[in-house]
């Protein structure tokens, strides 16, 4: 047979192309397929694909071996700066893992590593390949030991468009947000029918994992985006505030705006147990008003997010008092911990706005385990060495003073309110505690309940207790807010703050 010559090689790479670039069916079950996913999430023309011609072993998948078995992977730019993504593509075996699928997603993330650029992954999976078997259940584990040893090295970041079955579901939940599209996006470990098989218990695929349930029910998503376009511009966005690894600073970016500061002097209502919107304190701290919101759906009584003071990244975590009082629950204390560690881990410094009764008392959330979970949130303050400063708006009562970002913990500037209160508890609960014998005994129990709690109001609802203690570090007008967190911000650029060294610690979890 005559030896081909270059060109026809040249053709026959051309072929070979085409021929995998369309190895699926037609059509997959989003809007978009796997590689117009990755095309329109990157920078236009910047994606260089890896693995094309790869292909399941032959005695992988019943005979059948497209080129690339299922999954899109290689590295790209956003906004300039370099990604590493994959895709999974449902057309081809429902986007299910096999070896061949499952070699390159490892592959990719150890290049991510080695480079020290962020990881998106757009899952869109049936879960292990049941042809491949044991094959396909080695390469999740090997793929989960990955996402591991990038946890608070790279930003990785997991983007769910359809299904997102079994094993497919545990990569997502290590990496640091997961972004799902509603109506559209499901994930759980196993699905309506087994369940029922199993259990007897019956639920949709939407109310066991649609994009809803895990973003406001429990948890395990991030950010719920109306359609697909919807979910890569978050993306984008979350993007924007993180570094590139954790050798590197967050990206700085032209200073924003500073909102107007004098609105947050009438912010905070005279009356003690009204309630107001934490959110109009944020807006009028960051530049240009800006945050993005992380699990806004879940506990929204803590809010955190990410935003930015004088072009630098902040993580913004806040008491809401719209909701059950800015109380901390299990769920809050979860999800703040959680965030409060991401940051930590990529050098975002931390801002803590307070305004805490506590952490919840009740039957529910003691049994439900408030001790071992409420802790993280003290845990992952007291280990967080990036930079921190925290105000008090309003309430700081017991452990939630403690938690929400308090010097004792590590905090560098402390601020507080002149509405702040900084106590053991609230007045009401406190005379109750200290006075219950002279309040049985009195004539008129109301007067004299009255002048206790005016009188504990007047020492203890306060924060000058705190500032004389230097627990506080400046009671300030609310309008200056902004401009004493941009001097802390200034201040705390070189911070050291070195820890003994050890092998790693050991959250409750
Ligand atoms: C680590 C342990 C695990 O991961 S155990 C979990 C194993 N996976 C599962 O139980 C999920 C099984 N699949 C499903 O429930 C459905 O296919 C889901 C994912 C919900 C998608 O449904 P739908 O969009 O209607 O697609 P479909 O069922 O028509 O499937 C399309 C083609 O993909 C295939 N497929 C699907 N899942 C797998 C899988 N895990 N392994 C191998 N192939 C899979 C289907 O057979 C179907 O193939 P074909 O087009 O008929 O040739």
């Amino acid at each position: 047979m005559p030896r081909r010559s270059t060109a026809e090689r040249i053709d026959d790479l051309h072929r070979r192309r085409e021929q995998a670039l369309t190895a699926g069916g037609p059509r997959g079950r989003g809007e978009f397929g796997a590689r117009e996913r990755v095309e329109r999430l990157v920078d236009k023309g910047s994606f260089t694909e890896t693995g094309l011609f790869v292909r399941a072993r032959a005695d992988g998948s019943g005979g059948r071996r497209p080129h690339g078995d299922g999954v899109v992977t290689g590295f790209g730019t956003v906004d300039g700066r370099r990604v590493c993504v994959f895709a999974q593509d449902s057309t081809v075996f429902g986007g299910s893992m096999g070896e061949a699928f499952g070699e390159k997603t490892v592959a990719l993330m150890d290049l991510a590593l080695k480079t020290g650029c962020p990881v998106v992954g757009l899952n869109d999976s049936g879960g292990a390949r049941i042809q491949e078997g044991v094959a396909s259940l080695a390469l999740y584990a090997e793929l989960v030991r990955r996402n591991v040893q990038a946890s608070g090295v790279i930003p990785q970041l997991s983007v769910v468009l359809g299904p997102c079955a079994g094993g497919a579901a545990y990569s997502p939940a290590i990496t640091d947000f997961t972004v799902m599209v509603d109506g559209a996006s499901h994930m759980f470990v196993t699905g309506p029918d087994v369940i029922e098989a199993v259990t007897g218990e019956r639920a949709t695929a939407e109310e066991l994992g649609g994009a809803r349930t895990s973003n406001a029910v429990n948890g395990n998503a991030h950010f719920l985006a109306a359609d697909e376009e919807d979910a890569l511009d978050v993306v984008r966005e979350l993007l924007s505030y993180l570094p590139a690894n954790n050798l590197e600073p967050p990206p700085e970016y032209a200073p924003g705006d500073a909102p107007a500061g004098d609105v947050l002097d009438a912010v905070v209502p005279d009356r003690l147990g009204q309630a107001y919107d934490m959110r109009e304190i944020l807006r009028a701290v960051v530049d240009d008003g800006e945050l993005l919101y992380v699990q806004e759906l879940f506990a929204p009584n803590i809010l955190c997010a990410l935003g930015r003071v004088e072009g630098r990244s902040v993580g913004v975590v806040a008491n809401q008092p719209l909701h059950a009082a800015g109380v901390l629950d299990i769920d809050a204390s979860e999800k703040a911990a959680r965030f409060v560690r991401f940051c930590d881990a990529f050098g975002i410094p931390l801002l803590t706005f307070a305004d805490v009764p506590g952490y919840l008392s009740g039957v529910r959330q003691e049994r439900g385990g408030i001790i071992r979970r409420g802790a993280k949130l003290l845990y992952a303050y007291a280990e967080a060495t990036v930079p921190k400063v925290t105000v008090v708006v309003r309430k700081a009562y017991g452990g939630g003073y403690a938690v929400m970002g308090s010097k004792h913990l590590g905090a560098d500037i402390n601020l507080a309110w002149p509405s702040a209160r900084i106590a053991v508890m609230g007045a009401e609960g406190a005379v109750g505690v200290l006075h219950r014998r002279e309040l049985a005994a009195a004539d008129d129990p109301v007067a004299l309940r009255a002048r206790l709690v005016a009188a504990y109001e007047r020492t203890h609802g306060t924060p000058y207790l705190a500032a004389e203690r230097g627990y506080v570090d400046a009671v300030i007008a609310p309008r200056d807010t902004r401009d004493h967190i941009r001097r802390a911000l200034a201040a705390l650029r070189g911070k050291r703050a070195p820890l003994p060294q050890r092998r790693h610690g050991n959250i409750p979890l």
